[in-house]
């Protein structure tokens, strides 16, 4: 998907909604447990009950890797099921030397390797260009360039100074140079909101991908108020706070509800912001 086709989403749908599809066996409803696969029936039935109100979803891989074998025949089952018109986000944080970049690559956006091919794949950018470049050469495919995260320990590298710019400055500004606002995005937790204003500084055209609404107590209207750009240029995550609404036989329509307050107020803000 395309950045107009992401944008002409977020206008039809007057959400920039992505939710995070990062399910833990214990904390499902238990009348999944029957299920011959429960994680695949408790996305499955997420995914009915909200793509109206989302435009993307990202499973997070760790919560699938760590089930092995089966875990990873869910994620490929999982993608199956999402409906194409919605953004999708691989979050696997990867990065390696080039050839095995390319492997990681391979893994999540070629369908004829791997079986699944999603839109995007988030990736850690300490190993430098040549770790991240494998990722831009398909089209139409969006490499998600960790820069400010949502963790406590962001502190410890991210925010620090060196030749005048704190390490995710670099981040952005060396990044740009390597693939432009059609093919890179960035995260940037919704816990610090004070950044945002910088951040459009340095990336003025990108979309960024941010999580910690929800659980981790980020503020939307926060994010947003510094956040929104032309084509609103955000896409906010909320995982927790949606899949575990509800614990009973209507989780589906208790992460409806909450999916559905999100997009409320995503509606106000981008008909304040004139985007819709
Ligand atoms: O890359 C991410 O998605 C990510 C970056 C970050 O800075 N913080 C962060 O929470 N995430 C992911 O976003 C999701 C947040 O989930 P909730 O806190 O449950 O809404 C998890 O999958 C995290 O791994």
């Amino acid at each position: 998907m395309n950045k107009q086709q992401l944008f002409e989403q977020i206008q039809r749908k007057k959400s920039f909604l992505c939710i995070g599809l990062d399910p833990v066996l214990d904390k499902l409803p238990k009348h999944l447990l029957k299920y011959e696969d429960p994680i695949l029936e408790f996305n499955k039935q997420l995914i009915d009950a909200t793509h109206d109100l989302c435009v993307a979803y990202k499973p997070n891989t760790a919560f699938y890797e760590t089930r092995g074998v089966k875990g990873w025949s869910t994620l490929v089952k999982t993608w199956q099921h999402f409906p194409k018109d919605v953004f999708t986000i691989a979050d696997a944080k990867r990065g390696d030397i080039g050839n095995t970049s390319a492997m990681y690559a391979e893994a999540f956006f070629n369908e004829a390797s791997s079986e699944m091919s999603f839109d995007s794949v988030t990736v850690a950018p300490y190993m430098g260009r040549d770790s991240v470049s494998p990722f831009l050469s398909y089209e139409d495919k969006w490499v998600i360039l960790l820069a400010l995260t949502s963790n406590e320990g962001s502190k410890d590298f991210q925010t620090k100074q060196s030749d005048d710019q704190k390490l995710y400055e670099q981040v952005i500004t060396t990044s740009s140079q390597w693939a432009s606002s059609e093919q890179m995005m960035y995260v940037v937790g919704a816990t610090k909101p004070e950044e945002f204003q910088n951040i459009r500084r340095l990336a003025p055209d990108n979309f960024l991908l941010v999580p910690g609404v929800g659980a981790q107590g980020g503020s939307l209207s926060a994010v947003c108020e510094h956040g929104l750009n032309l084509q609103c240029g955000l896409l906010v995550n909320a995982a927790r706070s949606i899949i575990y609404a509800g614990s009973g036989e209507d989780f589906a329509e208790k992460a409806r509800e909450e999916a559905l307050a999100l997009q409320q107020e995503m509606e106000q803000i981008l008909t304040a912001a004139q985007l819709i």
